[in-house]
Formats: structure tokens, C-alpha cells, sequence
């Protein structure tokens, strides 16, 4: 008698400071590119879900953001309490650090860990290590700040060992029925999307100079037969900042709304017709209602 292994499904939450690669990582396991990554810290304020579905298994993934705790603005305070939600209703939590560096960042994510769900620790860009000796000593002593259920070194850049990680995340899911359908990629809309290509295009053209308080606001999605029709504001909280984003007669800005409007013409597979405002909004990383009208709760 032939044993056909059961089929498995779950919530799986990806938790780990800002820049350890949450976002690669996420996008090698689904296989597509949904969640936007930059090499500037923090561009994941939302969370996403992205599916996984192999021949045994679903896997759904929470994307969670990065745990900031240099600037305690409401708006880190907001994203905190999303790290927590996300930690309650999933069966397996996957805990992400860097191969060489670990401090006290990660370990205020440590204290977060929930006691009653497994949670993996996963030890990416292991592609850094010049020497993978250094690896062992290095889980050891990592292994010291929590009860971890496996831990898994993996490189998300260079998809070296994520069946194993994947194999990992099955063994802790229940057995199941799939929870969303098979051609289901993503829960978030296209809307959503538009705003995270535009956050991606202010960060990459600004580089370090804008704050990360600067935000994306898609205030007009409309269908006009197959074109899109996209007004969008970026807010930020200076003038300074502004004049930043906008450039020298305006340059800069055509540039970032010129490469977010192809990407996105990409990903939807149609024309977009995108205008894309600046606005000042002082103080409004503390205002409540702001955060609430973003889909911070
Ligand atoms: N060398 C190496 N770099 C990686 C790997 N995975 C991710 N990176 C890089 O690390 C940087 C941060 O990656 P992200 O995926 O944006 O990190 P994140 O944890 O989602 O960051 P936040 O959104 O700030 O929380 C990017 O420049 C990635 O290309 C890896 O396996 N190896």
C-alpha cells in the first residue's frame, strides 16, 4: 500500500528587523514578485499575504513589517501592533535573521516570539559567509535566546536551501484543506500594488536622503476601459522634503512617476495613465486618523 503524504496548510508569519531580507525571502517562496524590496531599510509598512501551493502543501504567508525601535513615532508604535496581530492567528512563524550580524534589533524581535506557535529560526544571506564554519558557532549561540522549532541557513537571494526551509514549515502545519484557491497570488488588490511600486521608486531615486516617514497615497484607481487611471500622492512632512522629491524643474519627480507608471504597466498588463502629486503633511506620522485611513488599526 502506497502512503500518499496528506495534504498540509497554514498561516506561516515572517518576522525579523528591518533589511535581514523578509521581503526576498517571501518573494523567492512564492516564485513571483509581489512585495516590493529596497536596499533602504523599512519599505514594508503593510502586510501581505502571498501563497505558496506544492503537490502536498499551501502555504500562506504573512509578511510582516520590519520591527523598528529607533524612532518610536505612532507610526512604529502602529507597525509593532501589527507585528503582534500577525503573530496571533498563524500556525508557524518564521524568524529571520542576517549570517554575520545580531544584536540587540533582533533580540527585541526575540521578545515578541509567541511561546504556543513553532517558530523557525531562519538564518538567510549565509551567501556572506566567506567561511560556512562560522555558521555552527554562530546557531549555537543564537540558539541560546529561544526555543526554536528548526533552524534552517538559507541565502532567499540566491534560493539556496529554501526546500529545506519549506520542508521545515510543512512538518509544523496542520493537516488541511487549501484556504484560498490555487490561482491565487496575492490577496491585495492592485491598488495596493500601485502605492507599493511608487513607495519603491521614491526610495530608489532619493536614496538615503528622504526620511522614512515619507508615504504613498493612491487616491484615484479607476478603469477606463483597459486603460488605468492612477492619481497618487506622495506625502511627506517638509517642504524641504518636497522640493526634494520634486527636483530641479521637476526632473526628479517625472523620473520616479515615469519608472513606477512601466512598472506598473508591467504588472498589470495594460496601459496606466498616472499623475503623481507631492504634499506636505506636517507632523502626520503621529496622527492617529492617518495611520487608520493608511490601514494602520
Ligand atoms: N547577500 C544577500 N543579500 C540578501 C539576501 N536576501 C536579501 N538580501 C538583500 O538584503 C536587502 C534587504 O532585503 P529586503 O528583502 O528588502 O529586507 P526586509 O527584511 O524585507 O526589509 P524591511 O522591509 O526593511 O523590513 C536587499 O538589498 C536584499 O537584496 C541574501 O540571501 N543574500
Amino acid at each position: 500500500m502506497t502512503d500518499t503524504p496528506s495534504f498540509r496548510s497554514g498561516f506561516v508569519a515572517i518576522v525579523g528587523r528591518p533589511n535581514v531580507g523578509k521581503s526576498t525571502l517571501l518573494n523567492h517562496l512564492i516564485g513571483q514578485k509581489i512585495s516590493i524590496t529596497s536596499r533602504k531599510a523599512q519599505t514594508t509598512r503593510h502586510r501581505i499575504h502571498g501563497i505558496r501551493t506544492d503537490e502536498d502543501c499551501q502555504y500562506v504567508f504573512v509578511d510582516t513589517p520590519g520591527f523598528q525601535t529607533k524612532h518610536m513615532s505612532a507610526l512604529n508604535r502602529g507597525m509593532n501592533r501589527v507585528v503582534n496581530t500577525s503573530l496571533r492567528d498563524v500556525q508557524v512563524v518564521l524568524f529571520v535573521v542576517e549570517a554575520r550580524h545580531y544584536d540587540e534589533r533582533d533580540l527585541e524581535v526575540v521578545k515578541l516570539l509567541p511561546k504556543d506557535v513553532p517558530v523557525i529560526l531562519v538564518v538567510n544571506k549565509a551567501d556572506m559567509l566567506d567561511d560556512k564554519a562560522e555558521l555552527l558557532p554562530y546557531i549555537q549561540k543564537l540558539s541560546t535566546d529561544f526555543t526554536y522549532a528548526a533552524i534552517v541557513p538559507v541565502s532567499a537571494r540566491q534560493n539556496k536551501h529554501l526546500d529545506t526551509l519549506l520542508q521545515a514549515v510543512r512538518e509544523k502545519l496542520p493537516e488541511g484543506e487549501m484556504i484560498y484557491a490555487e490561482d491565487e497570488i496575492t490577496d491585495r488588490n492592485e491598488r495596493f500594488l500601485a502605492s507599493e511600486i511608487l513607495r519603491e521608486k521614491v526610495f530608489r531615486f532619493t536614496g538615503e536622503e528622504l526620511p522614512y516617514s515619507v508615504s504613498v497615497v493612491i487616491e484615484q484607481f479607476k478603469l477606463d476601459g483597459k486603460l488605468r487611471r492612477i492619481n497618487a500622492a506622495i506625502l511627506v512632512d517638509k517642504e524641504a522634503h518636497k522640493a526634494m522629491l520634486i527636483g530641479s524643474k521637476g526632473e526628479k519627480l517625472k523620473e520616479i512617476a515615469t519608472q513606477a507608471r512601466l512598472d506598473m504597466e508591467k504588472l498589470f498588463d495594460g496601459k496606466v495613465f498616472l499623475e503623481v502629486f507631492v504634499k506636505v503633511r506636517s507632523g502626520w506620522a503621529d496622527s492617529a486618523q492617518m495611520l487608520r485611513s493608511l490601514g494602520y488599526e
